[in-house]
C-alpha cells in the first residue's frame, strides 16, 4: 500500500514537493493538503485528487493520513511537527525545524519520549551527488585531516522582504548543516564580517556577508553569502586538509564554443541546482516513513543548525565572536547519519 501523505503549506516548495510526491517518487500519494490560503489548497487538491483541509491540525489528525510533510512558513513548523509526533506519524519538515532553539528541544524531547525516530529535516544537500562524493572522500582520509573549509552561497537576487538576518537563518543554514555533516563535528563559535554592500541591494540589507565558524576540533570555515550576486545560483565548497584539497563539483553542463569563446552555463535557481537531491531526499523519506520511522537529517541536526543560527545573528549585531549555546547531544541521536 502506498504511503498516504498530508501536506501542510502549499506555497513555492510545497507545490514542488506535491509534484515530486505525485509524479517522481514511488510509493506515496498525496491525500490531504492544507494552506492558510484555502483557495490554493482547494485548487491543488482538485488537481491532484487530494482533499483540501482548513488547517494543518486537521491534516495531522485525519486517520487517512499516514505521514505529514510540513512546507508552511518557518515560524509554524514547530507546532505542526510536535502535533505529528504526538500523533505518532512520521513527519518531513522543511528547514528550519523551528525558528527558536527551545522549540527544537521540545521536538527532541517529544521524539525521545515516543521512542523511535519520526522527524526528518529538509537539509537536501546531504542527498546531492557532488556533496556525497565530497563527504566520502573526506571520510576516507584522501585529503588528510580537514583544517579549513571555504564555502560560498550566491543567489541571483532576493525579494524586498529578505532581511540581513535571513542571510543566516534562511540561506547559510544549509552551509551550517553541510559543515557539521562533512566534518562530523559541532560548530562552537560564529563571527560575521560585513564587506562593502552591493549597490544592487535594498537599503535595509547587509549583502554580502562573510560568516566565520570554528568547530569543536578547531577547523575554521568561512561562508560567503551573497544573495544579490546577479549572475546565477552558485554554491561552492572546498575542504582543505593536511595532504590535499577537495572541491564540490559544479553541476555538469556542456561547454559551448562559439564567438571565439569557450563557455559553460551557470544555473540560476536552487530548484534546478538541487532538483535531483530533492528527489532523492523525498524518496528516502517516503521509504522510511512507510516503515513508520525517519532517516537522514534528524531533529538534533535541526536543533544544532538553529543554535548556530542564533549565535550568528547575534554576531551580526555585535560584530563579536559569539559562542554557540548548545545542549549535550542525547544518545538517541548518535546513530549513523546519512
Ligand atoms: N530546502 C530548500 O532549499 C528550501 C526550503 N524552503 C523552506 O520551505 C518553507 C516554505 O518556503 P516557501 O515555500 O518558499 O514559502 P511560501 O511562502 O511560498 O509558502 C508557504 C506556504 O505556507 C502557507 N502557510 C503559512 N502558515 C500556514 C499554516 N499555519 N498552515 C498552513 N499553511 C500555512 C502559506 O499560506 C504559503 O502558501 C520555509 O521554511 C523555507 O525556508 C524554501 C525554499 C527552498
Ligand atoms: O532554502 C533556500 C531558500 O529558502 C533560500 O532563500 C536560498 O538562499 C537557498 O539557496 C535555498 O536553498
Amino acid at each position: 500500500m502506498s504511503l498516504r501523505v498530508g501536506v501542510i503549506g502549499a506555497g513555492m516548495i510545497g507545490q514542488e514537493h506535491i509534484r515530486r510526491l505525485t509524479t517522481v517518487v514511488t510509493g506515496a500519494e498525496v491525500v490531504a493538503i492544507a494552506d492558510l490560503a484555502t483557495d490554493r489548497a482547494e485548487r491543488l487538491a482538485a488537481a491532484t485528487g487530494a482533499r483540501a483541509h482548513a488547517s494543518g491540525t486537521e491534516v495531522i489528525a485525519h486517520p487517512d493520513v499516514h505521514a505529514v510533510l510540513v512546507t508552511s512558513s518557518g515560524p509554524t513548523h514547530a507546532d505542526h511537527v510536535l502535533a505529528a509526533v504526538a500523533a505518532g506519524k512520521p513527519v518531513f519538515c522543511e528547514k528550519p525545524l523551528a525558528t527558536a532553539a527551545t522549540d527544537c528541544l521540545r521536538i527532541i524531547q517529544a521524539e525521545i519520549a515516543h521512542g523511535r525516530r519520526l522527524v526528518q529535516v529538509g537539509f537536501m544537500r546531504r542527498y546531492d551527488d557532488g556533496y556525497r562524493r565530497l563527504k566520502r572522500l573526506v571520510d576516507a582520509g584522501d585529503i588528510g585531516v580537514p583544517l579549513m573549509v571555504h564555502c560560498a552561497h550566491r543567489n541571483p537576487t532576493v525579494p524586498v522582504s529578505y532581511t540581513s538576518e535571513m542571510a543566516m537563518l534562511d540561506t547559510a543554514i544549509h552551509e551550517v548543516d553541510v559543515l557539521r555533516w562533512l566534518l562530523a563535528e559541532e560548530i562552537v563559535s560564529a563571527q560575521v564580517l560585513t564587506p562593502r554592500p552591493t549597490r544592487r541591494r535594498f537599503e535595509h540589507l547587509q549583502d554580502p556577508q562573510i560568516m566565520l565558524f570554528e568547530t569543536a576540533g578547531g577547523v575554521r570555515a568561512d561562508v560567503e553569502v551573497f544573495v544579490n550576486c546577479q549572475y546565477g545560483y552558485d554554491i561552492r565548497c572546498e575542504v582543505v586538509g593536511e595532504t590535499g584539497a577537495a572541491r564540490l563539483p559544479d553541476p555538469a553542463r556542456p561547454a559551448v564554443r562559439g564567438d571565439a569563446r569557450d563557455s559553460t552555463a551557470v544555473v540560476t535557481d536552487w530548484r534546478e541546482r538541487f532538483g535531483d537531491a530533492f528527489d532523492a531526499e523525498i524518496q528516502a523519506w517516503v521509504d522510511a516513513a512507510s516503515e513508520g520511522t525517519a532517516t537522514g537529517p534528524d531533529a538534533w541536526d535541526g536543533y544544532a543548525a538553529t543554535a548556530v543560527g542564533d549565535a550568528t545573528v547575534e554576531a551580526l549585531k555585535t560584530r563579536e565572536i559569539v559562542p554557540v549555546d548548545m545542549e549535550p547531544r542525547p544518545a538517541f541521536y548518535t546513530g549513523a547519519q546519512q
